[in-house]
């Protein structure tokens, strides 16, 4: 499905490591320092780290309680300490897979970004054993936010507004940061209550500086920005921007709003669903609209149209997401849910 790609088909290529005019791509003077800082901030916190790793194997130090997900690079254990019983998440890396330096970027990444409220915290532990590396967050206990998503209905519009403020909020510290999330995707928002009422963002191997110039190398998926399919500005890649998170947010708000992919690739051509949102974009007609956009409110639309832009300068910030909270976003809540997903569609958000 979709949702289960990640866009770690792009290849990180470096960051850019002059300020001459032609080495910025599209980013300006200030967008590239903005970068370098948090890549210089990220390399003063990794070699400290490297200094005070434990040496030791996981189960000298921790019980094994079950395991709590397991991702493409690593394994998820809740376990608790062995003096303390406190509980927690271990995130165990595999060397065979995993460079020092690897996991000590996504590592020092989570523990940077972690004082936020809608993001997982991380303990500061970091483990080095036989065979693998591992590091310590919060658990967090009622799974990913794909198990949420009611297929072709999406989720009750109250809960859909409370993840949207809380995952712009989030994004929005990583971008104040220097960096880019680069991730977004229902897998990687963890839900802390039955009700959905709180989520938190997790999984920072992605992350990179603004800046950053990377290449797609696999084929786009809904989450993948336009600009990233398109022909690189510069022959090493497009320098990353939190515009591509700005887009991933509001393919996932789709999602989350009907139960449905937009598209499964922003691609013109190849891509009949993106075809028609962007025929209805440059017309603005009602008889335009896409049938998987039926239902939802002209305040929606708004939203949405603004984080798609298929242009990052002109595309909206994920803090544009506060301007349309506790406003109307789908047409007939309730009963009238049905019938917002009544139509084909992209694929389904939650296969
Ligand atoms: N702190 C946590 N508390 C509870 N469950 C977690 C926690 N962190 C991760 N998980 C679970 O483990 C799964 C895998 O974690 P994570 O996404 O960090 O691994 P990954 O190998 O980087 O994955 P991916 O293949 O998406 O890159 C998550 O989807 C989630 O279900």
């Amino acid at each position: 499905m979709p949702g289960k790609q990640s866009q770690e088909a792009q290849v990180d290529v470096g960051a850019t490591e002059d300020g001459a005019p032609e080495a910025l791509g599209s980013l300006t003077e200030e967008e590239l320092r903005q970068g370098q800082e948090a890549a210089l901030a990220l390399e003063d916190m990794m070699a400290l780290s490297a200094q005070t790793l434990v040496q030791a194997e996981v189960d000298e130090l921790y019980q094994g309680v079950r395991p709590l997900g397991q991702g493409r690079f690593g394994r998820v254990l809740l376990v608790t300490h062995r003096q303390k019983g406190t509980p927690m998440a271990l995130k165990q890396l595999p060397k065979a897979s995993t460079s020092l330096r690897g996991f000590l970027y996504e590592f020092c990444v989570g523990l940077s970004l972690g004082t936020h409220s809608a993001i997982v915290a991380s303990y500061g532990i970091g483990i080095e054993s036989a065979d693998s590396y591992s590091f310590l967050t919060e658990p967090i206990l009622h799974g990913d936010l794909i198990a949420f998503i009611q297929p072709k209905v999406g989720l009750p519009q109250a809960a859909a507004q409370r993840c949207a403020a809380q995952l712009a909020s989030a994004l929005g510290h990583v971008h104040a940061r220097g960096l880019v999330y680069r991730d977004l995707k229902p897998e990687n928002v963890l839900v802390c209550d039955p009700a959905c009422q709180r989520v938190k963002l997790t999984d920072f191997g992605h992350t990179r500086p603004r800046g950053t110039l990377l290449r797609l190398a696999g084929p786009p998926i809904p989450y993948t920005a336009p600009e990233l399919c398109a022909p690189p500005p510069l022959p090493a890649g497009l320098p990353i921007q939190p515009a591509l998170d700005a887009w991933a947010l509001g393919v996932l708000l789709f999602c989350l709003l009907t139960g449905y992919f937009p598209w499964d690739q922003p691609l013109e051509e190849a891509d009949p669903f993106y075809g028609d949102f962007l025929s209805w974009q440059a017309s603005g007609e009602p008889q335009d609209r896409p049938q998987p956009w039926f239902g939802l409110t002209p305040v929606a639309d708004a939203l949405l149209w603004g984080l798609l832009d298929p242009h990052p300068r002109k595309r909206q910030p994920v803090s544009s997401v506060r301007g349309y909270l506790g406003r109307p976003w789908r047409e007939q809540e309730g009963a009238g849910e049905e019938a917002v997903c009544g139509g084909e569609g992209g694929g389904n958000a939650a296969d």
